[in-house]
């Protein structure tokens, strides 16, 4: 169904283009650039193109796919760096010198790898709807096919070599089923009843292991001003949490930080298996000079791929810095579309937008092997000026399980990582309980109140010294203050950059122990 372009205000531009759906994709201009449908009035529609819109001139074509924006979901996306379009980036440089493609470029395109396909069924056998029919192997890891929505019995099952367009099983009822699906971004993909899990995401991060912890299938947010090492944090949970896969969402960030993560990863080698980290990590990447719209898509074609692995009984860990800048682009076109603005300019469903995406994480019980997969986000927040009172900080604290506040303090005073131990919080330490006295030592918990206490006691301390001095405070006053001193430089803080930048939780017990011993 085609209309034309009536107005371009930047990425926002207008179409007369009747009977299309809100949130349909389309093709805008003779370059055909993506879009999606936000607004319908009439036979007009306002859409937000994902590319960028220089040179787009008015009665240029626009087409409606009568479809919504989707994600590819199936073997091939591990290992490689998507744009919020989910195409290769790095093929688009090779191929047209920059992140910028003067033509639209379809991620199908890039998919065309043959992968082998292992079936689980034979010619003959009964299908339920949900069942898994076989796998693709790719990077070391099986790529579920499921009867999504068909069940009867098996016509023709293949094995071997395949194109994603060939279907590899075929049902007696006629229904193909392919490697691939496309999962309509914005609407959740289904896959079971939400569980408890309670185990912790080992981040080899003294301070957030042993005070702060995450749990698997759970959110946590890292808000923290310019500077206070946001990305660091991100980057070291991405490299050492004890996940299966990790999605990296580069939303609104420099492009060079970007760029020398991703290159960092080409070269590091998993801790556990014999691959390079970068095997077991999808970035979508959508940097500052990138059209701001396209922040949105980048966060949901994640989220997506992030429900596709947890479905296959992998415990994945979504990554995002910084959930401000997709905040701010909503804000943008919420301006453009001279929407009513709520709080502090934000649109008002920004919050209920925000809540809806966190939901998608959790952990469910699969049809694989009945193992149970996991989606857990950590969320950086860049909160302006440092208030957390703002209004993303605030909605992303209603919805998340842990607060790492990221203090600018500590960052001057160059402690690294900068997360202030008397604000931030971990919700899930007490579902957590037992997994430390099962599997680290009985006396964790009591060992992370009495270090608390510690550094608590210290705060109150240096109060009173600052009144007294030195020479006015107790012999055991002192020592205490010592202490802290100790847990704060030995344990707490952590270079990044050094062989120190991973502990393991044994390494992190025997460690606070020997401190805390020697009183
Ligand atoms: N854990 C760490 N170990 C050592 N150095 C660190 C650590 N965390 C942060 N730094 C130092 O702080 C600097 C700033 O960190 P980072 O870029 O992560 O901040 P940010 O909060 O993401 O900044 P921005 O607000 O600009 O995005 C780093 O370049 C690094 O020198």
């Amino acid at each position: 169904m085609k209309g034309k372009l009536i107005g371009i205000s930047g990425y926002i531009v207008k179409a007369r283009l009747p009977e299309a759906g809100i949130y349909d994709r389309v093709l805008v201009g003779e370059r055909e650039l993506t879009g999606e449908i936000i607004k319908i009035s009439g036979e007009d529609v306002i859409i937000q193109v994902y590319e960028d819109t220089r040179g787009l001139g008015t009665g240029e074509k626009v087409e409606s796919l009568k479809k919504p924006l989707t994600s590819f979901l199936g073997p091939g996306l591990m290992g490689n760096i998507f744009d919020g379009l989910q195409r290769p980036l790095e093929k688009i440089v090779e191929e047209e010198g920059s992140f910028f493609a003067g033509k639209a470029v379809h991620h199908f395109d890039q998919l065309k790898q043959k992968f082998t396909f292992t079936p689980l069924k034979n010619e003959g056998d009964s299908v339920y709807v949900g069942e898994a029919l076989g796998y693709f192997s790719d990077k070391g890891f099986k790529h579920y096919v499921f009867a999504d929505t068909a069940e009867g019995k098996v016509k023709e099952i293949t094995e071997g070599e395949f194109l994603p367009e060939s279907p590899v099983v075929k049902l007696e009822d006629g229904t193909d089923i392919y490697s691939y699906s496309q999962q309509p971004v914005r609407i959740p993909l289904v896959s079971g009843d939400k569980q408890i899990l309670k185990e912790p995401i080992i981040t080899g991060q003294r301070v957030i292991d042993f005070f702060f912890p995450l749990m698997k299938g759970g959110v946590s947010i890292i808000p923290g001003g310019f500077g206070t090492g946001k990305t660091v944090l991100e980057q070291s949970i991405a490299k050492y949490a004890d996940v299966d896969i990790v999605l990296y969402v580069g939303c609104g960030e420099r492009g060079n930080e970007i760029a020398e993560m991703i290159e960092e990863f080409t070269t590091i080698k998993d801790e556990r298996e014999d691959r390079l980290l970068r095997d077991r990590t999808v970035f979508v990447v959508n940097t500052s000079n990138m059209p701001v719209a396209a922040r949105e898509s980048s966060i949901y074609m994640a989220v997506c791929a992030g429900e596709y692995y947890r479905r296959m009984g992998y415990h994945v860990l979504l990554l995002a810095d910084s959930i401000s800048r997709w905040a701010e682009a909503l804000k943008e076109i919420s301006s453009s579309l001279e929407e009513m603005p709520g709080e502090e300019g934000y649109p008002t469903y920004m919050s209920s937008r925000i809540a809806s995406y966190v939901e998608r994480a959790g952990a469910v019980k699969t049809a694989v092997e009945k193992k149970t997969g996991s989606l857990s986000m950590v969320l950086s927040v860049s909160p302006p000026g440092a208030d957390f009172a703002e209004p993303v900080t605030q909605t992303l604290l209603q919805n998340s399980g842990v607060f790492l506040m990221l203090d600018r303090e500590l960052a001057y005073a160059r402690h690294y990582p900068a997360i202030n131990w008397t604000q931030s919080y971990s919700n899930y330490r007490e579902d957590l309980e037992d997994y430390y006295r099962q599997n680290v030592a009985e006396d964790w918990q009591n060992l992370r109140r009495e270090c608390l206490q510690i550094l608590k006691q210290e705060q109150e301390l240096m109060e009173i010294r600052q009144i007294v001095g030195d020479e006015g405070m107790k012999e055991e006053d002192k020592e205490i203050i010592q202490l802290a001193d100790k847990i704060k430089t030995e344990f707490l803080m952590q270079d990044a950059f050094s062989e120190d930048a991973y502990s393991t939780l044994q390494e992190t017990y025997e460690k606070i122990k020997g401190i805390l011993g020697e009183r």
